[in-house]
């Protein structure tokens, strides 16, 4: 451990093995010093930019200290910037006799092996006292991203994150988590897209709840999410402003903090029992001490971190039209998410304003309370069955989506639509001309999914009206003249963003680069994140309030000044709660070397593509079996020769059988029963182990080895272990008591998870069930800290071994594009004729003109999946290739009108480039579940 060391205006570090009291490596300037301690690789450089003698080995470069600490009040304070982790933490200190001390509960752990290399102090004279009139201001350095939202995406980002052991901070406007769910939606709700679609990652629903869950399931549902992850949103906590600071390369985001010490602890515990979940049964108080003692006036926080997460939602605030007339309107004016049911509108004439999934719905509810909804319709609406083809519509959709483009898509679900529910048209509902994933797409208007609106139309329960000219003391005016009276309106008019009001300058900024103010540090060990710039756009964030420029279809355009970094948008794809999970796994996943020991594991473990290459090798691992054997006998050793030669791993059904029916030729049946001859075993082996490679050279299986080398990884190093032990025991120990039981070091390995290297345990529950019996885990008795930190070692000590042993390999649920579909397309000159044909065809079919290229990419990457690739609209990945690869294509090659000939050349040449770069860097797309 290393001193600080600080005299009045004077401070130093130390590190172990110096002698305190004669600090090398130090400096001060106005109060401020600024310490660096570590290896200067880029040495040569340092010297010309700073002017450094040619015998230099050792710098002390000094900054202002605006670059470092904008306003620091209050104590002395200083800052550690961990070149391992790449973190900051920042901390309190006090000074005792002459020397500065973390002050208690700092969470800083500042330990000699852990490669500190810069260090950072700011002294109590540096800071200026705050204005006496502004409420208090704190800085807080969250270790992990800032979450912007505690509905289900924000909820959703922070459990995928607790599951990798990254922390995180969730700030939330109200007073407990999916306010609109709670607080601003009608009873009857239920959700329109069936269970697998809604629920949130890493929790499924509880198998009692029904196909379409109700508003209140749902939130019990969210309720138990938040309790499982033991999440704690900073509830009252409100953003005012979010903006990336190039100086310090984080963000900085300002919120101001209520006191909720009078809110009833209920509503803030994310615990609240319901009848609907028996997840939430284990019960606790989990109202954390800080929640007790809140401040009592609103305090500005600054929290900084390198990560920020916008998961406030496309419904933050309700869009309400201005309406002439509408003060005078002497009934009651509403806007749905203020709408709770219809009892109160008994025999009462209410105008509905907006046809979306809300306006229909009210109408529904309105009717079945007696009411006479009037529902107005200004532009059109595509209404949709909720389900066809005997699954949901939704469902029915997304399939759809992976094969066919949105279009063709859109087509047969309007097919579908008009044979199932017939025309809308003539009862005043015009469908739009756009189909409706497209609208969807393109301006942000869902669908609406019908649970009951048009047959009350039909029977004109639910009457249709005409756009509102205004409102009157009585009721409405309509644009085609006509006059109706209303004792209510009921505004279902949709919502917005709010993140344009406090996510400031994104997309402006103009310095060059960011100004880093550490140029002598080492560069970071880890590689850059997938996407160019660090900006992830997981779907259609914030198009519609004009953060981001759109190309010509409405998509957003994926160029992005540099500076801003490590943003996520999360839930703003139009995909429902889908899209939600989605994108948060995606964050998760990004974020994640956040920790050190992550890492490594990534770097040691990791996936492995399964591609069939080892399947190629002659040698044969096992014995072939002596003599004739009947078929049945020779697959059965075929199948143990391919484990034997791919990890013990047992592969899928379809693709066994159809490397069996390669083999078997025409009867599978009769082949069983025949005898092979000697000679012919060792043939017919190699032939199933070849046909197996060939399937899987086209679809790669991805899977992941739990050898028990990524569970060395921390038990190797005592910091990292001792790190995921007290992350862990904090994590499991919800109430703060300081003990656990026992039987909790379960819960620790199933938060550990896959990802750092534990099997999951229903699968393993042998593997398990042995070393916890050994270790003698599996009584009531309690442990401190300590005690868990190293039964816990011993534990996964033992696993380790164990999986070294036997590892055990999990296939992942993901697809692999490396370019083989395509090279094969390309190999084999019939075939390729074919698709060349068939696209020239659709080139000629679209007229020619201005706009070749962007043609030419439009038809491609609709041809996408024919060649192997998912479609660019779902995945931004396909999405940067194809724009990478139609960059370097040359306007005139396919200027004006277009030869055949000159068509399959610029479609070969782009098929080899995509094959180039799917096989030096292939795709890898979630296949969901
Ligand atoms: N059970 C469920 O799962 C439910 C889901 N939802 C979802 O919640 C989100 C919000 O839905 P919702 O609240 O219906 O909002 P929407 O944005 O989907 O619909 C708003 C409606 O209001 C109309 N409108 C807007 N301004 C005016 C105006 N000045 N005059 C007349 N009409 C106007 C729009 O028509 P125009 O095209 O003319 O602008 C549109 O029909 C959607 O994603 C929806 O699918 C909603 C309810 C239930
Ligand atoms: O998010 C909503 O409002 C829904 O009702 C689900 C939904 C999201 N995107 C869609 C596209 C087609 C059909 C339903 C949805």
């Amino acid at each position: 451990m290393g001193h600080f060391v600080a005299a009045r205006k004077v401070m130093a570090w130390t590190s172990e093995r110096q002698d305190p009291l004669l600090p090398r490596l130090f400096a001060v300037v106005d109060d401020v010093c600024y310490l660096f301690q570590g290896p200067v690789r880029s040495i040569t450089s340092s010297r010309q930019q700073y002017g450094l003698g040619k015998t230099a080995n050792e710098a002390i470069i000094v900054f202002p200290a605006r670059h470092l600490v904008w306003v620091l009040c209050g104590k002395s304070a200083f800052i550690v910037f961990d070149g391992c982790s790449s973190h900051s933490t920042f901390t309190g200190a006090e000074e005792r006799k002459g020397r500065l001390f973390p002050t208690a509960n700092s969470g800083v752990k500042v330990t000699s092996n852990s490669e500190l290399s810069r260090v950072v102090m700011s002294a109590e004279t540096l800071c200026p006292q705050p204005p006496p009139s502004s409420p208090t201001r704190r800085i807080s350095i969250v270790h992990g991203p800032v979450i912007v939202g505690a509905g289900p995406s924000g909820l959703a980002v922070a459990a995928s994150l607790r599951r990798l052991c990254v922390p995180s901070v969730i700030l939330e406007r109200s007073d407990g988590i999916a306010d609109l769910w709670s607080h601003r939606m009608y009873d009857r709700l239920t959700l329109h897209l069936p269970k697998p679609f809604c629920q949130l990652p890493h929790l499924p629903f509880p198998a009692h709840f029904p196909t379409y869950p109700s508003k209140d399931h749902f939130l019990g549902y969210l309720h138990a999410y938040a309790h499982h992850f033991s999440l704690r949103p900073l509830f009252g906590c409100t953003v005012m402003d979010a903006r990336f600071d190039p100086a310090v390369s984080l963000w900085r985001v300002t919120a101001i903090r209520r006191d909720l010490s009078d809110v009833p602890m209920q509503a803030l515990s994310p615990s609240r029992s319901s009848d609907s979940l028996s997840e939430s049964s284990r019960s606790t108080s989990s109202v954390s001490s800080e929640t007790l003692t809140e401040p009592r006036e609103p305090e500005v926080v600054e929290f900084l971190s390198p990560w920020l997460v916008v998961a406030t939602g496309e419904n933050a605030e309700p869009v309400v039209p201005e309406l002439k007339g509408a003060e005078g309107f002497e009934g009651s004016l509403l806007h749905s998410s203020e709408y709770k049911s219809g009892v109160e509108y008994e025999g009462k004439r209410v105008l509905v304003v907006g046809c979306g999934n809300s306006g229909m719905e009210i109408c529904v509810d309105l009717c079945e309370h007696g009411a006479m909804p009037f529902m107005s319709v200004r532009s059109g609406v595509h209404i949709l069955p909720r389900e066809m083809l005997g699954t949901s519509t939704f469902g029915v959709a997304m399939k759809l989506l992976k094969w066919l483009p949105t279009k063709v898509v859109d087509r047969f679900l309007l097919i579908m639509a008009k044979m199932m529910i017939g025309d809308t048209e003539k009862y005043g509902l015009k469908r739009p001309k756009v189909g409706p994933l497209e609208l969807k797409n393109t301006t942000g208007k869902t669908p609406v999914l019908d649970v009951g609106a048009l047959s009350l139309i039909k029977d004109e329960r639910i009457k249709i009206v005409s756009e509102v000219e205004s409102l009157t003391s009585n009721g409405a005016k309509f644009v085609d003249g006509e006059e109706m009276a209303f004792h209510a309106v009921v505004f279902s008019t949709g919502y917005k963003s709010n993140a344009p009001l406090w996510l400031k300058a994104i997309s402006s900024f103009h310095s060059p680069a960011p100004h880093s103010p550490f140029p002598l540090l080492p560069p970071p060990r880890r590689a850059p994140p997938p996407t160019p710039d660090s900006i992830h756009l997981f779907g259609r964030a914030l198009r519609s309030q004009g953060h981001l420029s759109h190309g010509p279809e409405g998509k957003p355009e994926r160029s992005f000044p540099n500076g801003e970094k490590g943003i996520y948008f999360v839930g703003f794809s139009g995909k429902g709660l889908l899209g939600s999970s989605v994108d948060a796994i995606k964050t998760a996943l990004d974020t994640r070397p956040a920790r050190p020991f992550l890492r490594a594991e990534m770097a040691n473990g990791g996936l492995t593509v399964v591609d069939g290459s080892t399947l190629r090798a002659d040698d044969l691992h096992l014995p072939l079996p002596d003599g004739a054997v009947s078929g049945a006998r020779l697959l059965q050793h075929a199948e143990s020769e391919a484990a034997a030669r791919l990890f013990g791993l047992s592969l899928p059904d379809p693709l066994r059988s159809a490397a069996f029916r390669r083999v078997a030729g025409g009867d599978a049946r009769s082949f069983e029963e025949e005898v092979i001859d000697a000679d012919s075993v060792k043939r017919k082996v190699r032939e199933y182990l070849l046909a197996l490679a060939d399937d899987l050279a086209d679809d790669p299986l991805v899977i992941l080895v739990l050898d028990g080398s990524a569970l060395r990884v921390f038990l190797d190093d005592e910091d990292d272990f001792a790190m995921l032990a007290e992350n862990l025991f904090t994590d499991l120990d919800v109430d703060d008591r300081g003990k656990l039981s026992k039987t909790e070091i379960q819960d620790a390995l199933v938060l550990m998870g896959v990802e750092m290297g534990v099997p999951t345990f229903s699968e393993h529950s042998d593997l398990f069930s042995n070393i916890l019996r050994k270790h003698g885990a599996e009584g009531e008795q309690q442990l401190g800290q300590a005690q868990f930190a190293q039964l816990l070692q011993l534990i996964l000590q033992d696993l380790a071994d164990g999986l070294a042993e036997k590892p055990v390999v999990v296939i992942q649920n993901l697809k692999v594009v490396n370019g083989s579909k395509i090279k094969k397309l390309l190999e084999h000159k019939e075939l390729l004729d074919n698709e060349m044909e068939s696209m020239f065809g659709d080139w000629n079919a679209h007229g020619h003109g201005e706009g070749n290229m962007e043609r030419l990419q439009g038809l491609l990457e609709a041809k996408g999946s024919r060649l192997g690739l998912p479609p660019a609209e779902s995945n931004e990945a396909v999405a940067l290739l194809y724009d990478q690869i139609f960059s370097e294509i040359k306007e005139e090659v396919i200027a004006g009108e277009v030869t055949r000939d000159a068509f399959h050349v610029v479609v070969s040449d782009i098929m080899e480039k995509l094959v180039d770069q799917l096989e030096a860097n292939p795709i890898f797309t979630d296949m969901g579940s």
